[in-house]
């Protein structure tokens, strides 16, 4: 059976053949001539993924790597049909929205006592205590509760069975190979395989299975058992986020046929032509951007490979996305129900 092609070189194939979805060169140029001098910031450093975001795990032990996996086991579809009606979750007298939402339930719960980041637990947990876990602040439940019961019981059992329970054992097997716990990953997990047909071409975005990569990398802060030698091989990660900045800051372009279906509140199924082109492009754009800022740093002499790479570009975008949330209302994201992001 014919594999799938990498998410690099399906974004290539999809950003070639795309009809709906276009990316600008020249928007990619300039994205990258304004994030020139925020490569050096806190925010686009591996640091902040600790130092930013107070619901992250602070350490780098083997439990916060069980946490990373949990986490972005459950890493998806936060969205609601009405912003005005979400799910949201009160922690520690804030409350959370969208993804953080889903680390302050994870947090709320280790709090209670209940180990919900021990693979033990989580492969026989029961769809009430995950109701219970993941309750609401709000009338609106947490989307795909039953998706997330299924895929914990599942990536939980596969834990137990060929890991120890441990995904920390996992990442040791990758002997300091991104790729090669990308694909530990993916051989293992079922509900990671994030794939799609495009043009009778066999595609994949990998996303949940790459952010578990990039935030394993950023949980053991690019040392020991976390220092992958080719963390630059990763792509962005392909949510509903990152291709709603890239509109707003005119890297990437719909047509107005999808704009019109976009704006309408369509809901796409997983593996449409609109949203293939939407995920493909995006990790397409984001790897010209990142060119193009090394680029401008070779131009000066300075090679920051070690300081660049689709991962950091990636948590800059989205962390920018959250914090422009009014500046960005006007460009619609893509609404799919989906366990892949
Ligand atoms: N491309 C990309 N997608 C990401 C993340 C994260 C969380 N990572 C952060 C955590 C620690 C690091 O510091 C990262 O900043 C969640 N998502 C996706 O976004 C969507 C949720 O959006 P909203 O509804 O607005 O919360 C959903 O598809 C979710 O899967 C990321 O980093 N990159």
């Amino acid at each position: 059976m014919e594999a799938f092609l990498p998410p690099l070189e399906s974004a290539k194939f999809i950003a070639d053949n795309s009809k709906d979805v276009s990316v600008d060169e020249e928007g990619a140029r300039r994205v990258a001539e304004s994030l020139f001098d925020k490569v050096s910031t806190a925010e686009f450093g591996l640091e902040g993924w600790k130092s930013l975001h107070e619901l992250n795990p602070q350490s780098a032990s083997k439990e916060a790597v069980a946490w990373v996996f949990l986490v972005d086991t459950l890493n998806f579809s936060f969205w609601s049909e009405r912003e005005e009606q979400k799910y949201l979750v009160k922690y520690k007298g804030k409350m959370y929205s969208g993804y953080w939402s889903l680390c302050a339930a994870v947090n709320r719960a280790l709090d209670d006592g209940i180990p919900i980041t021990s693979a033990s637990y989580f492969a026989t947990v029961t769809l009430d205590q995950v109701k219970h876990i993941f309750r609401s602040d709000t009338e609106v439940p947490i989307p795909l509760i039953e998706e997330r019961h299924r895929v914990l019981n599942e990536s939980g059992t596969v834990l137990l069975e060929k890991f120890g329970g441990s995904f920390l054992t996992c990442v040791k097997m990758s002997k300091g190979s991104a790729q090669k716990l990308l694909h530990l990953i993916l051989e293992n997990f079922p509900s990671y395989r994030d794939e799609a047909v495009y043009e009778k071409k066999k595609v994949s975005f990998y996303k949940r299975a790459q952010i578990l990569v990039a935030d394993t990398w950023s949980v053991l802060e690019g040392r020991g058992d976390g220092s992958f030698e080719d963390i630059s091989s990763l792509t962005i990660f392909a949510d509903y986020r990152i291709p709603q900045v890239l509109v707003h800051l005119k890297a990437m372009k719909y047509s107005e046929e999808l704009m019109k279906k976009l704006r309408e509140g369509t809901v796409f199924q997983s593996g449409d032509k609109e949203e293939v082109e939407i995920r493909g492009c995006s990790i397409w754009c984001c790897a010209l951007i990142c060119k193009h800022l090394l680029e401008l740093y070779e131009k000066r002499g300075q090679d920051m490979r070690d300081k660049i790479n689709a991962v950091l570009l990636d948590y800059y975008l989205w962390d920018y996305a959250r914090e422009h949330r009014e500046e960005m209302k006007d460009i619609p994201f893509h609404q799919v129900r989906s366990i892949y992001y």
